[in-house]
């Protein structure tokens, strides 16, 4: 296998001698591969994470080529915020005025001489050869110029150079984040009251650029913590059934193949078992999960249901996600009674008719940005102001649904505060029937978690 950091260099082998000249120098697979993905990033709203496989399978990248290019397109697509600004400070033009398929190309060869070790000759020929197979001589030379500037300095020193002062612009300019999400994690993290904001805030959005090791789930009665190590993994210590996994294709694991085990992140476990473990007196048999595509939550709410004596009901609104739940809970059918496939606030069953209710709603996902390189580019505040009258029907449905003293569970895979704790408050305000238990905010850079949250909330008996 080839070495990454000495990709790029010439091919060896006699040059001359009264030969025709050699054809240029085609661009190499990976490079190329990272290229596809960038570009289908961009104009088609691909999924980084969806057609990463796909490209790799077309380019026939394996091992350590495949985790070159996943680490590249990954990591250049997360950064992208603070390489445009450097680019744009050794172009002779502002960022926004280089062609896009130029600027993706430079993107991927600041990353790879500012953040990965790649040696400069490399990076510098390799995405020249980019460009030139791929834009045009022209370009290929403006190329060659911004990344010998960009070069020059590592990446701390550029920071420092061009950050602006202010708190939140610095930050999102270091970090890599639009301003408004540092705004909205920095408000939601204040709330919380951090002893060093400002460190916490760097830690936050330090966590959300570095990629997450697997988490699995041994769903309990199904698959043991004992299974999962043998395989490979560790137990993180902090949820019994989360195993971390070092490397490796976690569908080659048996438990995981035969859906006894999955890939889970933990803060989504931990809210599927906030919900199991919450005290309810009286009858336990019907469990709801309102917002259950594509099922990760079901499976190990059923198991936890299973053992428990009780059955959980997944109701999801669209029906390919649906079909994925009942996919995702095949080895867990024991604690299943049936998928739905309905609108949430209208539903299909009498008010009372459940003992727990989890409502995973949909949310803006900005707690999870560490999974989703593009997500922070995509997202818009205007997308959580749409959310946000959702989020509070749901919940307004699920208290309903639930019968007199039985618990309901409202979660995000959020921290942002119009989504998480308003909502919360808002149901809170328009009724008296509902006791809010407990509530908690989890962090990746406190708990190495996804950012969920979740509000344990009891339909009062007086
Ligand atoms: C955050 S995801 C749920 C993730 C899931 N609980 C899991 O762990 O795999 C939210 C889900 O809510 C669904 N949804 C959106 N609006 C809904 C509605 N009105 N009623 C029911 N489900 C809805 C979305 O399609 C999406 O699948």
């Amino acid at each position: 296998m080839a070495d990454p950091r000495s990709r790029g260099r010439r091919p060896s082998g006699p040059t001359s001698g009264g030969h025709p000249p050699k054809p240029r120098p085609a661009a190499d697979p990976a490079r190329l591969a990272a290229y596809d993905v960038m570009t289908a990033v961009r104009v088609d709203g691909a999924y980084t994470n969806l057609l990463l496989p796909q490209v790799l399978r077309k380019y026939d990248l394996s091992g350590r080529d495949a985790g070159f290019v996943t680490e590249l397109v990954s990591g250049t697509i997360r950064r992208q915020g603070t390489y445009d600004v450097i680019i744009g400070a050794c172009a002779d033009r502002p960022q926004m005025k280089i062609e896009a398929k130029v600027l993706d190309a430079l993107r991927l060869g600041v990353h790879q001489l500012l953040a990965m070790r790649v040696p400069p000759h490399a990076a510098i020929s390799t995405t020249v050869t980019l460009v030139r197979s791929t834009v045009g001589q022209g370009p290929a030379g403006f190329t060659n110029a911004v990344l010998r500037r960009v070069s020059e300095k590592p990446l701390e020193e550029w920071i420092r150079l061009l950050a602006p002062t202010k708190v939140h612009e610095f930050a999102a300019f270091a970090h890599s984040h639009p301003l408004w999400v540092v705004d909205a994690l920095a408000e939601a993290l204040a709330a919380t009251k951090p002893v060093d904001m400002r460190a916490e805030l760097d830690a936050l959005l330090a966590a959300d650029n570095a990629a997450p090791k697997v988490m699995l789930v041994a769903r309990p009665g199904l698959a043991s913590i004992d299974e999962l190590v043998t395989a490979g993994g560790e137990p993180t210590g902090r949820s019994p059934y989360a195993v971390e996994l070092a490397g490796g294709d976690p569908s080659g694991i048996t438990a995981v193949a035969e859906g006894r085990a999955g890939v889970q992140d933990e803060g989504s476990q931990r809210v599927a078992l906030a919900l199991a473990a919450a005290a309810v007196e009286g009858r336990d048999e019907r469990w709801l999960d309102l917002c259950s595509g594509p099922g990760g939550k079901t499976a190990l709410l059923a198991a936890l249901a299973a053992e428990q004596g009780a059955v959980v009901v997944a109701n999801e609104r669209q029906h390919h996600r649906a079909r994925l739940v009942v996919e995702g809970t095949r080895a867990a059918t024991a604690g299943l009674a049936g998928v739905i496939t309905g609108d949430g606030t209208r539903p299909a069953w009498a008010p009372g008719s459940f003992d727990r209710i989890l409502v995973d709603a949909p949310c803006s996902g900005l707690g999870a940005l560490r999974r989703r390189p593009e997500a922070r580019w995509r997202k818009t505040p205007a997308e959580i102001d749409a959310l946000v009258p959702l989020q509070r029907q749901l919940l307004g449905t699920a208290l309903d649904s639930v019968r007199l003293g039985g618990v309901v569970v409202y979660a995000t895979c959020s921290p942002v505060l119009a989504e998480t704790r308003h909502v919360v408050e808002a149901v809170l305000a328009e009724r008296d029937d509902v006791v809010l238990e407990q509530t908690e905010q989890l962090w990746p850079h406190r708990d190495g978690c996804d950012a969920m949250y979740f509000a344990v909330l009891r339909r009062s008996t007086s």
